[in-house]
């Protein structure tokens, strides 16, 4: 049987719902679902507009039952759900419930395996409660933090004998090793409908589900996990993505169309002692940036014969909260520099101060380690704790920015594609 792309519209108006999922169909999306943030804003209404919409589809209610199953799956039924998502930790009595009201309504039960504990142990349950399909599923804050629900997908498909669906973050290669791992449905949400061009992603992942051999998927290091995703971002989507701190205060980039990304190696220095500055450079490797505290904006702790240096060693630039000098030749040179001003003075190589302490610069703590990105926006900081976590969450930010891009050159003002008024605070 050929596999199944569901996808997953997770918006939160109805109109736009119905035009990423009609761009979606002729991608070749298959099954149309009602997300569950859309059931929440809109409601029933957004199943029978869908239902409406989509006559010749299955539509998919991710109603994600917790509790009155029956109740809740009378609802979506009536509404025009041919499938009706529960939650698979659900108590049995619920499953039942539900389960009982799909079979009067002519409808199917998804068991979403979202934070199940024993998820092959529950989901043999859930087969003999009567459950249709299972969906393993990561959800969207468990993919920020590197839970991926292929590998349990793997062992749930030799453990029953229902339709297995998974979900969780898919993309074009991670679908077609899912169907090749014995997924009988994709569920795809971010990477089709927050895609600028939904109908390319839609066509991308059918081919790949349809001819799965030819993919390959390639694990990453964390680190060039991190550093791949950093790169296809911006400084304002990693602020967005950690609700705003991060931003380093007065540090401009020193040359325009620069951009740096790389782990800190922390200087502390006092007004004007450039010594632990420069020294810094031989300790700092290839990738790294060298992040200065020096607090003088009349003399600078580094200046071209510095920059000239770390293009030696392969650095990925630096970060100087105090001011630089021989900007002319900075500017000359492809090092990424990011400064508070640049003056003519230089101070004195006295060799006060610390190499990888944790310091503060442009007012964020900075420890060795961190991630620092810096662009034409300015420099944020990313404790190298959460790295991982924020990289995910500004991609995140970055593909929700693409198509609301792609709605305003279609013609649209960003307060309607938004609708603003209607999401101001009350
Ligand atoms: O149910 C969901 C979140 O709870 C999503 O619809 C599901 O995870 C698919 O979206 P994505 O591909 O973006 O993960």
């Amino acid at each position: 049987m050929k596999p199944i792309i569901q996808v997953a519209l997770d918006l939160l108006e109805t109109d736009r719902a119905i035009s990423i999922g009609q761009e979606a169909l002729e991608g070749g999306a298959d099954w149309i679902e009602a997300g569950t943030p859309l059931i929440k804003s809109e409601g029933m209404d957004a199943i029978r507009s869908l239902r409406e919409a989509f006559s010749g589809n299955i539509i998919v209610a991710d109603m994600k039952i917790a509790d009155t199953g029956s109740m809740e799956v009378e609802m979506a039924a009536k509404a025009g759900a041919d499938i009706i998502v529960i939650l698979g930790s659900a108590d049995d009595s619920t499953v039942l419930e539900a389960v009982r009201a799909a079979k009067k309504y002519g409808s199917r039960i998804m068991a979403d395996l979202i934070s199940v504990n024993e998820p092959v142990t529950r989901s043999k349950e859930l087969e003999e409660l009567g459950v249709d399909i299972i969906n393993v599923h990561a959800g969207i804050d468990q993919q920020m933090t590197g839970q991926d629900s292929l590998s349990i997908m793997k062992k749930v498909v030799r453990e029953v004998n229902i339709q297995v669906a998974v979900a969780g973050g898919l993309d074009a290669d991670s679908c077609a090793v899912a169907v090749q791992e014995g997924a009988d449905i994709v569920v795809v949400g971010g990477n089709i409908v927050r895609s600028a061009d939904v109908t390319a992603s839609s066509k991308a992942i059918r081919e790949a589900v349809d001819s799965p051999s030819v993919r390959a998927y390639s694990k990453k290091s964390i680190d060039e996990e991190i550093r791949s995703i950093l790169g296809s971002v911006s400084t304002p989507n990693i602020s967005d993505a950690m609700h705003r701190k991060g931003a380093m205060q007065d540090i401009f980039p020193m040359l325009a169309g620069k951009r740096m990304i790389g782990k800190a190696v922390t200087v502390q220095t006092f007004k004007g002692d450039w010594a632990k500055a420069v020294e810094a450079i031989d300790e700092a490797g290839p990738g790294d940036v060298i992040v200065i505290y020096n607090g003088s904006r009349h003399v600078a702790p580094w200046g071209g014969l510095a920059t000239q240096s770390c293009l030696n060693k392969g650095i990925a630039g630096v970060v100087i909260d105090g001011a630089v000098r021989d900007i002319d030749d900075i500017r000359t040179l492809d090092l990424p520099v990011f400064a508070t001003c640049h003056v003519p003075n230089a101070g004195e190589p006295k060799g006060f101060g610390e190499i990888n302490a944790e310091i503060v610069c442009g007012n964020q703590t900075v420890k060795p380690g961190d991630y620092i990105v810096g662009d034409d926006n300015g420099v944020v900081v990313i404790p190298k704790e959460h790295a991982y976590e924020i990289a995910r969450r500004a991609k995140e930010v970055e593909k929700t920015e693409q198509r609301l891009f792609e709605e305003i050159r279609r013609g649209a003002t960003l307060s309607e594609v938004m609708k603003l008024k209607k999401w101001e605070k009350h």
